[in-house]
């Protein structure tokens, strides 16, 4: 008997964006970033407002963030926090250049009635290495995010979290190397994982969409899922091909000017989870 596809539901998301108004690459803090290479801040901001145009279109609300100049990595908002149950746990960045932002992120969190907001207290880059997949957390480190703040996520969130170990700096956030598409359903770059993280992820979930590494390279992980619908970078074709093969509708955006950033479509895109 055929495979059956399994019925995928959409449901409605709550996301803060911020638009790349300042966004330029004048320092490299990931291997992605090179100064030299010049960047169109009009075509970020063009690539953004059509993310943001089609999330409305798909029936999510997107809140926004004012962009602050001298912070051209804040478009990446998914690094400015994680969200769960209306408690906002802000990150602390690792690298100075971004470390305004998290005053800003923490400033939106107080003005928007979060029923907690915290300064994470160790190195923690928000939703760039901490996805929440259900009532879990899988958090990544290696790179960005100490293994401290996986403790502060447990003891802030009171869920499960679980730790997992990047080993290739071209994937320095958890969030370039796995997608979280349902409470219970994920795809990633095993390649990414070292061998301890690689058994924990299969065990965990079995039925993963694994993607292969061209898939990777583009940033095709760097995806955003409501359930069904799935954004991602377009040049991931055969990413987006599983993805239609199990159900899901894949929605490619071009966002090549904010890759230069080390960052795509989830990069942009912090998930508020409301109480
Ligand atoms: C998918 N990724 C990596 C993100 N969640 N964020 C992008 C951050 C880019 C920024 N220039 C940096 O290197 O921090």
């Amino acid at each position: 008997m055929p495979n059956r596809i399994p019925e995928r539901t959409a449901r409605p998301r709550r996301f803060l964006m911020c638009r790349p108004t300042h966004f330029t690459v004048d320092y490299a803090i990931n291997p992605w970033m090179d100064p030299e290479r010049p960047t169109d801040t009009a075509l970020a901001v063009r690539q953004w407002e059509h993310l943001r145009t089609l999330y409305r279109r798909l029936g999510h609300t997107v809140e926004l963030i004012e962009p602050l100049p001298g912070l051209p990595d804040m478009v990446y908002t998914a690094n400015g926090a994680t969200v769960l149950d209306g408690r906002a746990l802000v990150a602390t960045f690792r690298h100075p250049e971004r470390a305004g932002e998290s005053d800003a992120h923490q400033a939106w969190f107080r003005a928007h009635g979060y029923r907690e907001v915290r300064r994470a207290g160790h190195v923690n880059e928000g939703e760039g290495d901490l996805l929440v997949a259900g009532r879990r957390v899988l958090a990544g480190t290696g790179f960005r995010t100490d293994p401290a703040a996986h403790a502060e996520a447990r003891a802030l969130f009171g869920v499960q979290v679980l730790s997992l170990t990047l080993v290739d700096p071209r994937f320095y956030h958890l969030d370039t190397a796995l997608a979280v598409l349902d409470d219970d359903h994920v795809m990633y770059y095993p390649a990414a994982f070292s061998p301890d993280s690689q058994a924990l992820l299969r065990s965990l979930y079995p039925d993963a969409i694994l993607a292969d590494r061209a898939d990777a390279e583009v940033f095709g992980l760097n995806a955003v899922s409501d359930g069904r619908r799935v954004l991602l970078p377009e040049p991931a074709k055969a990413l987006a091909a599983q993805l239609a093969e199990q159900g899901y509708e894949p929605w490619p955006v071009d966002v090549s000017e904010l890759l230069k950033g080390g960052g795509g479509p989830k990069c942009c895109t912090l998930e508020l989870r409301p109480a």
